[in-house]
C-alpha cells in the first residue's frame, strides 16, 4: 500500500495571542503544492521503518529519525491501537520534502501513514475509519496534520487544525529556495512571542485576509502574490538573518509574491506563469543563495492511494 503526500505553503499565517496550553491560536490558510514525499506500508512481523531520499530529490534525510519519534510510526501506532490490531508494518518513507523546512514533510508523513495504515488494516467494504476520523486522529499528532490528509487549500483556525475548503481558481506556480539546516517550529513561535513582547505589541486575533480569498477564487497570481502574509517572517528572520537576501532576489527578479513558509526557513515564491516559474528558478540558482531551488505547483490533492 502507498500513499503520495504532498508539501505545504501557507499563504496567510495570522499569529494571535499564546494561549493556555501553550499553542497559538491562528488563521492559517494552507495550500498543498507538487512535491510530494510517500510512504509504503506491508504487513510485517513487527513494527519497523526505513528513511530515505525519494530518487528524484536531493533531500537529506540524516536528521529524521526511525523510532517512534517518526511521526509516521506515532501515526501507524495510533491506527492500530483504535482498530485493535497489533502494529506490525513495515513502513517505507522517500522524502522529496525538505527536513524541518517549514513544509510540513513531517506532517505530511504522518498524513501518509494514516491513510495507508487504515487501507491495510480496515480493508473491509465500509471501513470504520473515515477521511474525517483519520483527520481527527491526526490532529492528536499535530497542528498541519489535517491538512495533509485533506490537501487542496483550506483555511485553518484553533491551532490550524480546524479546516475548511478554500474556493480557487486555476493553478499557481511556485519555485522553493531551501537552506542549508533546519529552523525548529517552537524556536520560532517563542522567538514570535518574544519580538512582540520588546516591542510591546498585543497580539489581536488574526482575521482572514478579504484580499487573498479574493485573489484565490479568481486565480489572481498577481494578486495572491501581493496578498501573501506570514506573522512568523519576523522571527524566521530574526532567527536566520540571510533569509532576507533570498527573498529579496527573488523580488529582483520579478517574482509576484515572496514569504517564508511557515515557520521557515524554506523561503517560497510565486510566479505569475509556469514559464515565469522556470526564469525565476534558473536565476535564483545563480545566486548560490539557496540550498535547492525547487519548482512545484499549486493546489494538489492531500494524501492519496497510488
Ligand atoms: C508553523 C506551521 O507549520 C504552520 O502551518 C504550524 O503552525 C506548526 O504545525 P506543527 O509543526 O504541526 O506543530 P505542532 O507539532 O502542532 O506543534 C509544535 C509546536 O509549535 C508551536 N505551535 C504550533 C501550532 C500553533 N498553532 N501554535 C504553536 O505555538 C508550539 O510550541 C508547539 O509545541
Ligand atoms: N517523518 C518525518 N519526516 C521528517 N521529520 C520528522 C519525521 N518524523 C519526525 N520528524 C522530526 O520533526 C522535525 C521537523 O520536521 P519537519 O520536516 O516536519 O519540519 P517542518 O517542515 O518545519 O514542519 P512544519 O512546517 O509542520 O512546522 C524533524 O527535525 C524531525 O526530528
Amino acid at each position: 500500500m502507498s500513499v503520495r503526500v504532498p508539501a505545504k505553503v501557507n499563504l496567510q499565517l495570522g499569529v494571535g495571542p499564546i494561549r493556555d496550553d501553550g499553542y497559538h491560536d491562528l488563521v492559517n490558510v494552507f495550500h498543498a503544492v507538487s512535491l510530494f514525499d510517500e510512504v509504503t506500508v506491508e504487513r510485517a512481523p513487527g513494527l519497523e521503518v526505513r528513511v530515505q531520499a525519494s530518487p528524484y530529490s536531493r533531500v537529506r534525510v540524516d536528521g529524521v529519525p526511525v523510532d517512534e519519534d517518526n511521526l509516521a510510526v506515532r501515526a501507524a501506532l495510533l491506527v492500530a491501537a483504535r482498530l485493535g490490531v497489533e502494529p506490525d508494518v513495515a513502513i517505507r518513507i522517500r522524502k522529496a520534502i525538505p527536513v524541518a523546512g517549514g513544509m510540513a514533510g513531517g506532517s505530511a508523513d504522518a498524513a501518509a501513514a494514516l491513510v495507508a495504515c487504515a487501507r491495510l488494516w480496515d480493508d473491509r467494504e465500509q471501513p470504520v475509519l473515515t477521511r474525517d476520523d483519520l483527520m481527527d486522529l491526526g490532529a492528536e499528532l499535530g497542528s498541519d496534520v489535517p491538512f495533509a490528509v485533506l490537501g487542496g487549500t483550506a483555511v485553518g483556525l484553533g491551532r490550524g487544525e480546524r479546516l475548511t475548503p478554500a474556493l480557487t481558481r486555476g493553478t499557481f506556480h511556485w519555485v522553493f529556495a531551501t537552506a542549508d539546516g533546519g529552523l525548529s517550529t517552537p524556536a520560532v513561535y517563542a522567538e514570535c512571542d518574544r519580538i512582540r513582547a520588546e516591542r510591546g505589541e498585543a497580539a489581536a486575533p488574526p482575521r482572514v485576509s478579504e484580499e487573498l480569498m479574493t485573489a484565490l477564487a479568481t486565480g489572481d497570481a498577481k494578486a495572491l502574490g501581493a496578498a501573501l502574509t506570514n506573522d512568523l517572517q519576523p522571527a524566521a528572520l530574526a532567527l536566520r538573518p540571510s533569509l532576507r537576501r533570498v527573498l529579496d532576489a527573488g523580488l529582483e527578479f520579478g517574482a509576484a509574491g515572496a514569504l517564508v513558509s511557515g515557520s521557515g526557513p524554506t523561503c517560497a515564491f510565486l510566479a505569475e506563469t509556469g514559464e515565469d516559474a522556470a526564469d525565476l528558478a534558473e536565476a535564483l540558482d545563480g545566486t548560490g543563495f539557496a540550498e535547492q531551488v525547487l519548482r512545484a505547483d499549486g493546489p494538489v490533492p492531500g494524501a492519496a492511494t497510488r
